[in-house]
């Protein structure tokens, strides 16, 4: 017989996390811990994810709290990266998390209601046919496509003089010089990549930025 692998252990809480999420830690860490046990089994994480699961994916997300304002729709959230995150970092911002599989819709109708997140609403479709066309403040989204196939499926439901924050890898600028089309097609302007968490004990992360016109 095969022996059975054990699954990786998963890392730690790193102390930046107190300092990002203040008082809405504890919750942060009911999140954490829920996404540990029952991640991989649910199919929302790999268990290669165990063992950076709060500076990858947690502390990751929880970056792009301060940028946010009004109602954001987070396209893509799966597991609730980075939309049931944000959504626990600024109770006082309102979350859309639009997500077209009904296991993950399920699984976000869950949190929602074990982490009492009134700010949420978990909408199950694609963003194509998601019912906020021009409607949002801004639109984040992570994990879910380049910027060339992203930016057509987010900016139209992004308000005019609204925001796309979209989050990338270390890729981001190569990304964006292929993805020049849309972003004239959807005459996005103040066009930049800015690098958050910088100076804080944990991985920087980069996020596309445009205004929607
Ligand atoms: C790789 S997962 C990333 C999930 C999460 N954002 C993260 O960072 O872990 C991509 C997610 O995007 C969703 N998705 C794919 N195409 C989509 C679309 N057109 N509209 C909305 N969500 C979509 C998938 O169902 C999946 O949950």
């Amino acid at each position: 017989m095969v022996p059975r692998e054990t699954e990786p252990a998963a890392e730690p809480e790193p102390a930046v996390a107190a300092d990002l999420f203040g008082d809405r830690i504890d919750l942060a860490r009911a999140f954490t811990a829920d996404l540990i046990a029952r991640g991989e089994p649910l199919g929302l994480i790999g268990p290669l994810e165990l063992p950076r699961i709060w500076t990858r994916h947690i502390v990751n997300s929880v970056l792009l709290a301060p940028l946010l304002v009004g109602t954001v729709g987070d396209v893509g959230t799966g597991a609730g990266l980075p939309g049931v995150v944000l959504a626990i970092a600024r109770p006082d911002v309102r979350f859309v998390l639009i997500e077209p599989m009904e296991r993950r819709v399920a699984w976000l109708e869950e949190q929602k209601a074990l982490l009492a997140l009134d700010n949420v609403e978990v909408v199950r479709a694609r963003a194509e046919e998601a019912p906020f066309p021009r409607k949002l403040d801004q639109v984040t989204a992570r994990a879910v496509g380049a910027l060339s196939k992203l930016i057509p499926l987010t900016a139209p439901l992004v308000r005019p003089g609204g925001e796309l924050l979209l989050l990338k890898g270390a890729a981001v600028e190569a990304e964006a010089a292929k993805a020049g089309k849309a972003i004239s097609r959807w005459r996005l302007t103040d066009v930049r990549v800015e690098e958050l968490g910088t100076g804080m004990a944990t991985e920087a992360t980069r996020v596309f930025r445009a205004t929607v016109s």
